[in-house]
């Protein structure tokens, strides 16, 4: 079937810039993306490209390139659903907080509630692809949902996960390491998914575009994230081995990294990785892991997360210790809350933990970041429910100036790595903070020998550094 006309339900992180980019590749399909949220669909036709729901470098062109010519967003799910001859379902899948699975598994009622309205309004033939990250098997259920609605209607499920990853999402889109695109293997399967790699193939390389059987697509994604992550927490372990021994974790991952068959992506330490993916996604498979009986299977992932978590929270009390065992009514400056650069996304950002753990240990927390605004660093804290509302505004404020933000502090922690924080006039900080200056670098990120020539005293992850720099100013 040639497609003119999709539909794409979720106007969030994924659903936009997807959409955005299937657009202007294609001006000959009408790609309409609908949204319960009013605020958030308000915003992604704001004339003022700035002021769109997700912010991406490159992001806001391209959607002032295609909107009103043929990309559109709206409040009107039936409406476009009927329309459309695709349908993509790209909605929050965020980890269980309650009942069965909770905190593991995940909530899939936003994609239950999405097949029922496909299925309810459909009159016409649809190809439903399924954009979320989802445990392997949900086709089964959404196709059915699907196929007992007696309207006569035929559906085609398939699976095409999305692997852009924030802040780099439009060259992500542009140009793909690999599409994944699973189906049924019957012939109309065969069709379905012929007809999404035809859209693909517009600008990707044909042999970038991987078709497979739908469960090999939807366990692809929790994998590949999977893989990933477990990578990051491979070389946090490391860096914590490197402060006590002395050897520097950037090194090693440049030496391990040159091996190509380890090669050198994801192998930077940090503070811990946060986003809104791969914490859930591994949680997810071990979920799976543990309902399916493989005990060993899903330990052997779980510890990805434990040794996330052990990294934000010995960050944590590193600034602590360092700041001679109390942070009590000292004000610690945190430079970045996103959870990554270019990216006004915060959540699971590592920024909230340390936060809440300083926090409780009665730190005046100052908080800078380039994108985000005060109203989600409130709401990401009293998410966490460690406390009233009240007290996280009275220990935490948020300031619009990098300079103000570190001025009379005793100490700055660097929890994103936003390229612009490289080219701060340091010395101008350094003569405006409390001494001993201290800089914990979460992203290992600021040139350590120039700020140590400036006078800071600075902890990298990773390095044996901050007690033989311990100097009193
Ligand atoms: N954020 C990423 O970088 C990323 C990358 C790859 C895959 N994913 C996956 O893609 C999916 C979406 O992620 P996201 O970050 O875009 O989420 P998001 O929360 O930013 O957006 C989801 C949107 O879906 C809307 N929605 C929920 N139920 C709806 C319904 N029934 N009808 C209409 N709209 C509805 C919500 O209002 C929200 O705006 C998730 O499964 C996620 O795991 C995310
Ligand atoms: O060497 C590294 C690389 C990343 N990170 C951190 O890891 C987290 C995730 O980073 P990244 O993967 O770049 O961003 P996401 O947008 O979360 O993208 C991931 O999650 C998406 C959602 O599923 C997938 O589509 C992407 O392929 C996958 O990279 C962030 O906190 C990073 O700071 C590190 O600490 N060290």
């Amino acid at each position: 079937m040639k497609i003119t006309s999709i539909c794409c339900i979720g106007a969030g992180y994924v659903g936009g810039p997807t959409m955005a980019v299937i657009a202007k590749q294609c001006p000959h399909i009408k790609v309409t993306v609908v949204d319960l949220n009013e605020v958030r669909i308000a915003a992604w036709n704001d004339p003022d490209v700035d002021k769109l729901p997700v912010y991406e470098p490159g992001l806001g062109e391209i959607v002032k390139e295609a909107r009103g010519r043929n990309l559109f967003f709206s409040t009107d799910v039936d409406g476009a659903i009927e329309e459309a001859q695709m349908i993509f379902i790209s909605v929050n899948t965020p980890t269980k907080t309650y009942g069965l699975g909770k905190g593991m598994g995940a909530d899939l009622k936003w994609i239950e509630l999405c097949a029922r309205q496909i299925a309810r309004v459909s009159t016409s033939n649809k190809i439903v692809v399924e954009k979320s990250t989802l445990p392997v098997r949900t086709a089964e259920a959404i196709k059915d949902i699907l196929q007992y609605t007696g309207s006569g209607v035929q559906f085609q499920v398939l699976s095409n996960p999305e692997f852009l990853a924030e802040g780099t999402a439009v060259d992500d889109l542009l140009m793909p390491d690999r599409v994944l695109i699973g189906g049924d293997p019957s012939p109309e399967g065969g069709d379905a998914i012929q007809s999404l790699v035809d859209i693909y193939a517009t600008w990707i390389p044909t042999d970038r575009i991987l078709t497979t059987n739908v469960w090999s697509s939807e366990l692809s994604k929790l994998v590949a994230n999977a893989f990933l992550a477990q990578r990051i927490s491979s070389i946090n372990a490391i860096s914590e081995l490197c402060e006590k021994t002395e050897a520097d974790v950037n090194e090693v991952s440049r030496a391990i990294g040159a091996d190509s068959r380890i090669g050198p992506k994801f192998l930077k330490a940090s503070v811990g990785f946060g986003g809104s993916c791969f914490q859930k996604d591994i949680l997810n498979l071990v979920y799976i892991s543990r309902s399916f009986g493989l005990t060993e299977v899903a330990d052997y992932w779980e510890q990805v997360i434990i040794m996330n978590d052990h990294q934000k929270r010995r960050f944590a009390l590193n600034i602590v210790r360092n700041l001679y065992n109390t942070v009590s009514g000292k004000k610690i400056a945190f430079l970045g809350w996103a959870f990554k650069k270019d990216t006004n996304d915060t959540r699971e950002s590592a920024a909230i933990y340390v936060a809440d753990y300083l926090l409780n240990e009665q730190a005046d927390v100052k908080v800078f970041d380039p994108k985000v605004s005060e109203k989600q660093i409130y709401a990401d804290l009293d998410y966490l429910g460690s406390r009233d509302p009240d007290q996280n505004r009275l220990g935490l404020s948020v300031i619009n100036d990098p300079y103000e933000v570190c001025k009379n502090a005793h100490a700055i922690a660097v929890l994103t790595e936003w390229d612009e924080f490289k080219d701060y006039d340091w010395q101008r900080i350094y003569d405006s903070m409390l001494k001993p200056a201290k800089i914990f670098d979460g992203r290992n990120l600021l040139n350590a020998q120039r700020l140590r020539d400036i006078g800071f005293i600075v902890q990298s992850i990773g390095s044996a550094n901050v007690k033989s720099h311990t100097v009193i100013a």
